[in-house]
C-alpha cells in the first residue's frame, strides 16, 4: 500500500484515502466556500431507551440529520456510565504504562484476528499504523466468556483476544464492563438509525445479529521534541456502520468538511463522538457519509482515545435498505465477512495469518471470517 506520505502535498486541495482509494477536495474559501458544517452537533441520548416511541422518533431525526450533514455528532448523556468509561481509561493508561518488553508479549501478530498490542512504529505510514501512535485492540471472541450473551464459540475455536491477566489482573474486566454497556448502547442505536431512515425499528436488526465489535484503543505518547502541531493519525474515513468514540482531557480529533477545512471535535468529557462509516453510507443509499477525520497533537500531549467500532455481522451481505441516492451505490452488495478479510490482507501483509491465508493460495472471493477463529490447515 502507498504510503500516505507519498500523498500530493498541494496548498489548494487536502488528500486523503477514503476506502483504498486516494481523493481529493479543493479548499474553497471566500466567496468560493460552499454552505457546510463549521462545528459537530450535540445530540442529547437521553431518551434513547424510552418507552415512548414519539420521543425515540425525535432523537432519530435529530441523528438522522447529524449523520446526512456531517457524519460526525456528540451523544451527550449516553447510557454508558460515567465511571466504566474512567476505569477502562484508567486500565488502559496502565496498560500503555507497562515496559515495553511486557507490552510486547501480546503483540497482535500472536492473534489471527490481530487482536492485543501493536507498537508505536515511525516507519510505517499505512493509515492508522504509523506515526506516533500505539494501539491495543479487543473485539469479538466467542471463547471469552463475557461475551457468551452474544454467541458461544463452537468447538475447537481459536482465542482471538489477549488479556494481561499476569501483570493487570483488573484490566479485562475493567474493559469488559465498559465494553458490556457500549454493546448495548450500539445495538439500541441501529434502532434509532432505522428510524432516521423512515424504516420499522427493528428493519435493521437482521444485519447485526452477531455483530463486529472492535475496540482498538489509540495511545499517542508525548513527543517531547515535537513543537509542530501535526497529524498523527492519517486523514481516512471508517470503515464499519458507526463508530462510538470516547474521548478523555485531551482532543486532537479533526474532521474535513465540504470546503476541506478541517473542524476541530473538542472534548466533552463522557459523551461519544459517534461517526457513521462506509456500511452505513450503503445501507442508508448514500445518505449518511463516511466523513473524513484525523488527529493531530502537538509535543507533550498524552492522548488516549478509546473508540468502539461496530459493524454488521460477518456472515450478512449489506445493501441499500432505501433507494440509493447515490448511482454507485444502487446495485451494491457486500458481504462483511469477506471485507473484514479483504482488509486485513491489504492493510497487514507480514501477519502471520495474513502469510498463511496467502500460502493457501484462496481467492478473495473464498474468503469466510470463519477462516480467523478456526485454525488453518
Ligand atoms: O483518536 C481519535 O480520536 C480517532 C481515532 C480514529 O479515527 C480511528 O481509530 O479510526
Ligand atoms: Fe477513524
Amino acid at each position: 500500500m502507498a504510503s500516505l506520505e507519498d500523498l500530493p502535498s498541494d496548498p489548494n486541495y487536502v488528500y486523503f484515502k477514503s476506502v483504498d482509494r486516494v481523493q481529493c477536495r479543493p479548499i474553497l474559501t471566500g466567496e468560493n466556500a460552499k454552505p457546510t458544517f463549521e462545528s459537530i452537533p450535540t445530540i442529547d441520548a437521553s431518551q434513547i431507551f424510552s418507552a415512548d416511541l414519539e420521543a425515540r422518533k425525535i432523537l432519530a431525526e435529530e441523528i438522522g440529520q447529524a449523520a446526512k450533514d456531517v457524519g460526525f455528532f456528540y451523544l451527550v448523556n449516553p447510557p454508558v456510565s460515567p465511571d466504566k468509561m474512567d476505569a477502562a481509561f484508567d486500565a488502559l493508561a496502565k496498560f500503555f504504562a507497562l515496559p515495553h518488553d511486557v507490552k510486547m508479549k501480546y503483540h497482535v501478530n500472536n492473534s489471527p484476528a490481530a487482536k492485543g498490542f501493536t507498537p508505536v512504529n515511525p516507519a510505517d505510514k499505512r493509515k492508522g499504523f504509523g506515526g506516533a501512535r500505539e494501539a491495543f485492540g479487543m473485539g469479538n471472541d466467542y471463547t471469552n466468556p463475557e461475551q457468551h450473551a452474544i454467541k458461544v464459540a463452537p468447538a475447537g475455536t481459536v482465542p482471538l483476544n489477549q488479556w494481561p491477566d499476569d501483570e493487570l489482573p483488573e484490566f479485562r474486566q475493567n474493559v469488559y464492563s465498559y465494553f458490556t454497556e457500549v454493546y448495548l448502547f450500539a445495538k439500541k442505536l441501529v434502532q434509532i438509525f432505522a428510524l432516521a431512515l423512515g424504516l420499522e425499528e427493528t428493519a435493521l436488526d437482521q444485519f447485526f445479529e452477531v455483530p463486529f465489535t472492535d475496540i482498538t484503543i489509540n495511545h499517542y505518547p508525548p513527543q517531547p521534541d515535537e513543537t509542530e502541531y501535526k497529524q498523527v493519525l492519517y486523514p481516512h474515513a471508517d470503515y464499519g456502520a458507526f463508530t462510538l468514540l470516547a474521548q478523555r482531557k485531551i482532543g486532537g480529533l479533526e474532521v474535513l468538511n465540504a470546503n476541506a477545512i478541517w473542524v476541530k471535535v473538542p472534548v466533552i468529557e463522557h459523551a461519544f463522538v459517534v461517526n457513521t462509516g462506509s456500511y452505513f453510507e450503503l445501507i442508508s443509499g448514500g445518505r449518511w457519509r463516511s466523513t473524513i477525520h484525523r488527529v493531530c497533537a502537538k509535543g507533550n500531549t498524552d492522548r488516549t482515545s478509546l473508540p468502539f467500532f461496530f459493524s454488521p455481522s460477518p456472515t450478512t451481505t449489506i445493501y441499500p435498505m432505501v433507494p440509493a441516492e447515490d448511482e454507485g451505490l444502487k446495485d451494491l452488495h457486500r458481504n462483511i465477512g469477506k471485507e473484514h478479510i479483504r482488509g486485513m490482507m491489504a492493510d497487514r501483509p507480514t501477519h502471520p495469518f495474513v502469510k498463511k491465508l496467502k500460502a493457501l493460495g484462496l481467492r478473495p472471493d473464498d474468503y469466510t471470517y470463519e477462516m480467523v477463529s478456526q485454525p488453518l490447515v
